[in-house]
This record gives structure tokens, sequence and C-alpha cells, in this order.
């Protein structure tokens, strides 16, 4: 048997949105690594190179894109059989030029809800779902006055921000909340109330399945539903049942100390940074952050934020 490491290598990978929300892809010729499917433009760091200088040069030799500017989106690490990735994928924010496949290679612009049906490289399934998550996350407070909860969300912008209506399933006017969500196009995530989803079924066009800590706990498999699956994570133990049950996405608290759970001390960005790192799921940031913080959630392993008050006030 042969004891050589498996080789180790650090990719960087683009993910460009057109104006009308597509996304730029290439085709892997054929005789490469994970050939003939469909990847995010990008390729290896070279030693000494950074991130974003290591990105605009790959775009530069394999599309012909000028100037690029990029900023973190999220960070896969991936055991291939024969390699072992660390993919960073990046929001590519400025560009001049037309991509074209200067290797030869196929470029198309695909639309969000075209991506599930391509064939891309084993490690990609997590951030072809981040891509389809809106980077805020808005958690309905169970005491909200119904006027105001109503209001807020028609007033959210639905490519920004997803709604979590933790106590729907309570809440007299449920059908109306939901309808309200549904006619401003906001996603919507409810919560489990079981390892099987929740009594009685989903509603209709319910974006995400939300599984509290000491439901996720209990989970011994992926919960059966169609959308995204989210959990709430206190701990490492957390995540890794998270991502042991193939989850999408998972819930990083307390960062901040908050108001709300303020028995539980905050781990910190740095601590919540290490623990979403190279995890593959879309990790949220919660407790104390709000929509300014998105940057610094992606700088730290994240796709986004979530939050309460940040949201209603
Ligand atoms: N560019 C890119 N590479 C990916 C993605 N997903 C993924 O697993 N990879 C893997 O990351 C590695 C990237 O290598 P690459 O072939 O793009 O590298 P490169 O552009 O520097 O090419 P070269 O080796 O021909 O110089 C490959 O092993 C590839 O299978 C993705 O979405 N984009
Ligand atoms: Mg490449």
């Amino acid at each position: 048997m042969s004891t050589e490491p498996t080789p180790a290598i650090t990719v960087v990978a683009a993910i460009i949105r057109g104006e009308d929300g597509r996304i730029c892809l290439s085709k892997r010729p054929d005789h490469k690594h994970q050939g003939g499917r469909w990847e995010f433009p990008g390729g290896k760091v070279e030693p000494g190179e950074r991130l974003d200088e290591a990105l605009a040069r790959e775009l530069y030799e394999e599309l012909g894109m000028a100037s690029s500017l990029s900023s973190p989106f999220m960070t896969i690490a991936h055991q291939y059989p024969d390699l072992h990735v660390t993919l960073h994928f990046r929001d590519v924010t400025g560009w001049r030029g037309v991509p074209t496949g200067r290797e030869g290679q196929q470029v198309a612009w695909f639309a969000l809800s075209d991506l599930a049906e391509l064939s891309f490289p084993a490690a990609n399934q997590p951030v072809v779902t981040a891509i389809m998550l809106p980077p805020c996350l808005a958690i309905v407070p169970d005491t909200i006055e119904l006027n105001t909860l109503l209001t807020g969300i028609e007033r959210l912008d639905s490519m920004q921000t997803g709604v979590y209506l933790r106590a729907w399933s309570q809440h007299p006017a449920r059908e109306r909340i939901l309808e309200t969500c549904r006619r401003a196009g906001v996603r919507v995530w409810l919560r489990a109330d079981s390892p099987l989803g929740m009594a009685g079924g989903m509603p209709e066009g319910v974006f995400g399945l939300h599984l509290p800590a000491s439901v996720l706990m209990g989970c011994s498999r992926r919960p059966d539903f169609s959308g995204v699956v989210s959990a709430a994570c206190h701990d490492q133990q957390a995540l890794d049942k998270a991502v042991s049950l193939g989850l999408d996405s998972a819930l990083i608290s307390p960062v901040n100390p908050t108001t709300t759970h303020p028995d539980q001390p905050a781990l910190g960005w740095e601590r919540a940074g290490q623990w979403a790192c190279g995890l593959p799921l879309a990790c949220y940031m919660l407790g104390g952050v709000g929509p300014e913080d998105i940057c610094l959630a992606r700088e730290h392993g994240a796709v986004g934020v979530a939050g309460i008050r940040a949201f209603w006030s």
C-alpha cells in the first residue's frame, strides 16, 4: 500500500453574478481533475500570492477579464480520493470585459434555478446551495405585534433577507403571515418541532426548515424536506452533527453578547470564524449582529448574518 500523503492544494474560484442575477460558469476540460463538470472559474493559488491577486490572475488567464475586485464568500475544505482541496470561493464585484473561454473551455451564464440540474465537482454542492440563500436571515420575535410584523415583511428586500418564523405554528394569524411573505417574494424558514420535521407537514412554498439545537441533536438522519434545512449550533458538537446529517446551513451563536441570551457567553468573531471556516455548509453568524456585519461575517467563514432585533426595530 502507498504511504504517499494525498497532495493538498489551495484554490480560488469566482462567483460572477451578472446584472440579471445569472451566474457565469465554465466547463472543466475532460482530461483535467473533475473533468467535464461545470466549475466556478479559478485555479490554484501560487506561493506568496494573496487570494484576491490569485483570483484576478486566474480570471484574466482563463476568461480575459481585467481588474477583478473580489471579497470572501465561502471556504470549503474537501477530500477527494486523490487530492485535498481548500476552495476559497469569492464574490467578484468589479470587472471589465466579457468573460470568454480563453483556454478553449465552454463558458455560459446560468439562472440560479438552473444550477441544480448541472454537474459540478463533488466539493461544490455546499456553495451551489449557499448562493441561493439570502445573506440576511431575519428571525421574527415571538412577541412582535402583528401589524408591525406584516409591514416589516413588506418592507424587506426579498433578495437580501429571508424570514425565520420561529413561532409560526402557534400563531393565530399564521396563514396571513405566510401569505404576506409569499406576496412579497420573501423566503421563509419554519421551525421543526421534532426530528421528523413539522407536525402536519410543511405548508406550500416554504423555503427552509430550521432545527433548534435540541431537535438537531435528536436527529438520526436529515429530515424529509425538499427545501433547505438549517440548524442552530452553539458548539462544535452541534456543527459536527449538522455536517454529518448533510444539512445545508447552520446558525452559529452567540457571536456577540445579546440581551435575549444574557446567560450564554459570547463566542467572539475569531472563535466563531474558526468553527465556520472550511465547513461544507453555509453558516450564518447570529447574536448581536446586523446587516452591516455581512462583510465581517464573510471574512470569518460565514455567508451572512442572522438576527432578531436588527431587523424589526
Ligand atoms: N476552478 C475551480 N476548481 C475547482 C472547483 N471545484 C473543485 O473541486 N475544484 C478543484 O480545484 C482544483 C482547481 O484546479 P484548476 O484545474 O482550476 O487549476 P488551474 O486553473 O490553476 O489549472 P492548471 O493546473 O491547469 O494550471 C481542481 O482539482 C478542481 O477539480 C471549482 O468550482 N472551480
Ligand atoms: Mg482553473
